[in-house]
């Protein structure tokens, strides 16, 4: 379907920028976006940014689905109107918000094994295999799987899960309340939003949750990348002082320019998929 090839071209071009952010999120060894960026490339050629990629593609439709389906569905438990309807009785603020929190909640248990898989895989800087260097410790996302059940237990595929939860919970509640605002500030009463409305409303939504969401990201990747080696933190709430004891507050922001880029393209396809859907089979 040609809008779901869309949903995952945007997430094909937006992986580089997530590539670095996880970097800078976890990594001291860069000095900034374009540093980082620059050494990737020398060290990794363009493949280095592709890192990790296989899983969120694998998984794009399914955890979306999740999001928007729990999403949709307890708005319309909550209103008690069809989509249809919603137009002319758009529904409360807060419902949107309860609803959006009940997406995100449940969407981050199945993102929680597929998200450390590609946080593992984007952290490896060894360059593409060559006859006779040391192979990386994980050589593809199955291997990195089973590598992870094994050395770290069925639970170890559920590391930062918890952070993920709490970082996902109220910030997709945003994501859906600044949608829906941008949509209603720019549409006319009782109409659907235009494409290009949808567009701009979904990318800033994208940026608006993301930017409330990076503290919580920042955690979420060190805690999953704890456990590779020795564990460094005994749970989130120490992960959490000692990067700030180390590196100050500005760590609750790492990432969260390349991520913002990111998330505007990203979010603005995948709002414009989601309405048409609707559309057709709402
Ligand atoms: C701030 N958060 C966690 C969100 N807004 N989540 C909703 C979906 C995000 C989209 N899949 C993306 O990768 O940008």
């Amino acid at each position: 379907h040609p809008l779901v090839t869309t949903g995952a071209l945007g997430l094909v071009l937006g992986h580089p920028f997530d590539t670095v952010k996880v970097r800078l999120q976890t990594q001291t060894t860069y000095r900034g976006i374009v540093d980082c960026m620059v050494k990737i490339y020398r060290h990794e050629s363009l493949l280095g940014f592709f890192k990790g990629m296989s899983f969120p593609i694998a998984s794009i439709a399914v955890v979306n689905s999740v999001l928007f389906g729990v999403y949709s569905n307890t708005l319309l438990v909550l209103t008690a109107t069809s989509h249809q309807e919603r137009r002319a009785q758009p529904p409360s603020y807060t419902h949107i918000f309860l609803a959006g929190c009940t997406g995100g909640f449940l969407q981050a248990y199945c993102l929680a094994p597929f998200d450390l898989i590609k946080v593992r895989l984007q952290n490896q800087t060894e360059p593409r295999a060559q006859p006779g260097s040391p192979p990386p410790r994980y050589q593809g996302p199955v291997h990195c799987a089973a590598s992870i059940f094994r050395e770290e237990g069925p639970r170890g595929l559920f590391r930062g899960a918890w952070a993920l939860t709490l970082r996902d919970t109220p910030t997709v509640g945003i994501y859906f309340i600044t949608y829906e605002g941008l949509c209603r500030q720019y549409t006319p009463e009782g109409q659907n939003p235009s494409s290009a409305t949808v567009l701009v409303a979904g990318g800033f939504a994208g940026i608006a949750s993301w930017v409330a969401a990076t503290p919580l990201d920042v955690i979420k990747s060190r805690m999953q990348m704890d456990g590779l080696r020795r564990r460094v933190y005994q749970g989130m709430l120490d992960c959490m002082v000692s990067s700030v004891r180390q590196e100050g507050l500005g760590v609750f922001f790492r990432g969260v320019t390349i991520n913002s880029a990111r998330a505007f393209p990203v979010n603005a396809v995948t709002f414009l998929s989601y309405e048409y859907l609707l559309r057709w089979w709402g």
